[in-house]
């Protein structure tokens, strides 16, 4: 059976197509800088153990024709891997935010589109361009089964202590504002996967997933029990172009005081700020650069980038009276050791010891960065939502 994964984000579309139950890949693509006029295709596809690359460059204007220009690669004469879309026998859609209505799995009907329609102004980067993803796949994958993965549905074992705000009980009851939490299937796939290295089931885990977006979550037996992002995936760590937390004040002041309209706030925060505001580049590997060029307004984001990361272990370090293994994961996380580095230091109290050597020696698959004195392991787990979503599909349509 083939399942197709689509992971449409506020900038880019990730896909897998997965031979199941083996899980063996047989395409794995990314488009970047959907939206411009340079828009970048990396297509791999894995055929008889043979691996082909194809890198194309093109306009990619929107989410439909990037994923007609999918279609296109899937099944070209040459190099396509299906003979039909109807070889295709469910496509998986990453949807960021549940909201209270989806917590697990669902399959994709008319009602449930128009209820995602509702979640659009909770995620503004995300939902609407997966809901994008659905229309697509089900003009293109007409027999397919079309189901929708949360990122929420991860963090609905968390208590009400941790996901309540202190707003009036109403506002919870009658409006359901309460704190979400996302990037719940990366959370779930990578503790899993420590889980497994640890051979320890109730292993306590902070969980740090560093992409565009970033969110920490403390773990523990498999379950969510707090993370850093709330409502929207606007909240806690500082991001590519979000800002993580800040004061609520800061927003009354620029609409009191400089006039802004509420939909310009909105813009700033999530698409303006972060490390995009503080630097001009939202890409770490550009902010490294700056830093090896002398940029001292990326020296000091970089620095604020990694400082909130470790005030959110030392939170979570007290959330789960203890750590048995720290996680980095997603694009920054894997990929970027100085920022582990600096997370990491002079932690020494809460038994956390990186190894500076280990930290920095690159290498495919689980690796752990930490002294072999430390108590608490480090651990890099690349992270793989297109494969965790594969296998909560299958296991879906297998019943
Ligand atoms: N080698 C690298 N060094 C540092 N950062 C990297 C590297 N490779 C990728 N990244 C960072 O990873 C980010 C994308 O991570 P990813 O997990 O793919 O995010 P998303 O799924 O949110 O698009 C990029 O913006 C970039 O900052
Ligand atoms: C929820 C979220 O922020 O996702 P991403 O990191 O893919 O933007
Ligand atoms: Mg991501």
């Amino acid at each position: 059976m083939n399942i197709f994964v689509i992971n449409s984000g506020s900038s880019s579309i990730k896909y897998q197509l997965f031979q199941m139950p083996s899980t063996s890949p047989i395409c794995v693509g990314l488009i970047e800088r959907v939206g411009y006029g340079d828009a970048t295709i990396t297509h791999k596809t894995y055929i008889n153990g043979e691996e082909k690359l194809i890198n194309e460059t093109m306009p990619i204007p929107d989410y439909e024709t990037g994923l007609n220009e999918v279609n296109r690669l899937l099944t070209d004469p040459e190099i396509g891997v299906i003979q039909n879309t109807s070889d295709i026998a469910a496509v998986g859609h990453r949807v960021v935010h549940g909201g209270e209505r989806f917590t697990e799995l669902t399959q994709i009907t008319p009602e449930v589109k128009e209820e995602l329609k509702q979640t659009f102004q909770l995620a503004p980067l995300h939902n609407p361009s997966a809901y994008k993803g659905i229309e697509v796949a089900e003009q293109i994958f007409t027999n397919a089964t079309q189901l929708a993965v949360f990122d929420t549905a991860f963090h609905q074992t968390r208590p009400a202590k941790a996901y309540r705000f202190a707003l009036p009980q109403s506002y919870y009851t009658e409006h359901h504002i309460r704190g979400y939490g996302f990037h719940g299937t990366s959370h779930k796939y990578v503790s899993e996967q420590a889980v497994a290295y640890l051979r320890k089931p109730d292993a306590k885990l902070i969980s740090i997933h560093l992409g565009n977006g970033c969110s920490m979550t403390a773990i523990q037996n498999g379950q969510s029990l707090d993370t850093s992002m709330g409502f929207g995936p606007l909240s806690g760590l500082i991001m590519g172009t979000r800002t993580g937390d800040i004061d609520p004040t800061v927003i009354f002041y620029l609409v009191n005081e400089l006039g802004y309209d509420i939909n310009r706030v909105s813009d700033l925060v999530n698409k303006q700020s972060g490390m995009l505001g503080l630097t001009g580049f939202s890409d770490m590997r550009d902010i490294t650069k700056a830093i090896e060029a002398g940029d001292e307004n990326a020296r000091l984001a970089y620095d604020m980038y990694a400082y909130r990361i470790k005030k959110f272990i030392g939170s979570y370090a007290a959330v789960l009276n203890g750590i048995d293994a720290i996680i980095f994961t997603a694009g920054v996380g894997e990929n970027d050791a100085q920022v582990r580095q600096l997370a990491c230091d002079d932690l020494q109290y809460l038994n956390i010891h990186i190894d500076r050597e280990k930290n920095y020696t690159r290498q495919p698959g689980i690796r752990e960065i930490n002294t072999h004195y430390s108590p608490v392991k480090i651990l890099v787990v690349p992270t793989n939502e297109e494969l965790e979503i594969a296998n909560q599909c299958y296991a879906r349509l297998k019943g």
